[in-house]
């Protein structure tokens, strides 16, 4: 059984109609990539797999259990990590204190996300609203392990960052996935991205067009669907 099925999934911005049948599927231990142009459905399709958004039809299983339509508390606490677009960090706190807050029992622990990360582990007692955007997006991915989730679901994580941060960051990626972690990617990079996922999914105009392999999205077909 997959760990997240997502079919036919329609959602509405008020009158109107942002996805059109959504496909995507992802397996336990995997990495799957989620491509596609500028407003395309990306995030869209990220709200309405962790409840932020109420999908019109279409159906979201994690392990079989259909969770559209719960809210989006209910599916974080199933199992659902997201590092949202845009790093969201409780800034009046400490990177230590921003760590405690998200926890919740697993095998992540402070002391894992500080050897994931050990620029945070630097500055532990720093307030996030001074860290860099880097640091802080480390943070961001920090808190959403802290909770232990059976899925990360990353939103262009690596946007807008250094490049030298943007490397420790894929870095990091590669060893979460590594060690098992199940992860959700939105991101542009297609170079630093494609190595890594096993599998990947397009959409065009809120519909899944492509799904495969990432070693089957060849050049044509990036060139087709995410080229400008
Ligand atoms: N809050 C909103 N209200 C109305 N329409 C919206 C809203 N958010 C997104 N949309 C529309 O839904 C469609 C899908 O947008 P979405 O943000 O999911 O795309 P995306 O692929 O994530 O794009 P980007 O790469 O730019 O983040 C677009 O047509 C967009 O204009």
């Amino acid at each position: 059984m997959s760990l997240l099925q997502v079919s036919g999934l329609e959602t509405f911005y008020g009158a109107s109609q942002a996805l059109f049948g959504v496909e995507l599927s992802l397996e336990e231990g995997e990495v799957v990539a989620l491509m596609g142009r500028n407003g395309m459905g990306k995030t869209t399709t990220i709200g309405s797999i962790i409840g932020i958004l109420r999908p019109r039809a279409g159906s979201v299983r994690l392990s079989g259990r259909e969770v559209a339509g719960m809210s989006a508390h209910r599916i974080a606490r199933l199992g659902i990590g997201l590092v949202p677009e845009g790093r969201r960090c409780f800034p009046n706190l400490t990177v230590r204190e921003n760590l405690v807050a998200a926890a919740r029992p697993g095998v992540w622990t402070i002391e894992r996300v500080n050897e994931l990360f050990p620029r945070l582990q630097e500055r532990h007692a720093q307030y996030a609203n001074t860290l860099s955007g880097g640091e802080q997006q480390m943070l961001a991915i920090g808190r959403a392990l802290m909770t232990n989730p059976r899925l990360l679901i990353l939103d262009e994580a690596t946007e807008g960052l250094a490049p030298v941060i943007r490397q420790d960051i894929w870095a990091a990626i590669r060893r979460l996935k590594q060690e098992g972690q199940s992860i959700l990617v939105v991101d542009k990079t297609l170079a630093e991205l494609l190595p890594v996922a096993d599998s990947c999914f397009v959409l065009e105009k809120g519909k899944t067009v492509f799904s495969g392999r990432a070693a089957e999205l060849t050049a044509d077909l990036q060139d087709r669907y995410l080229g400008v």
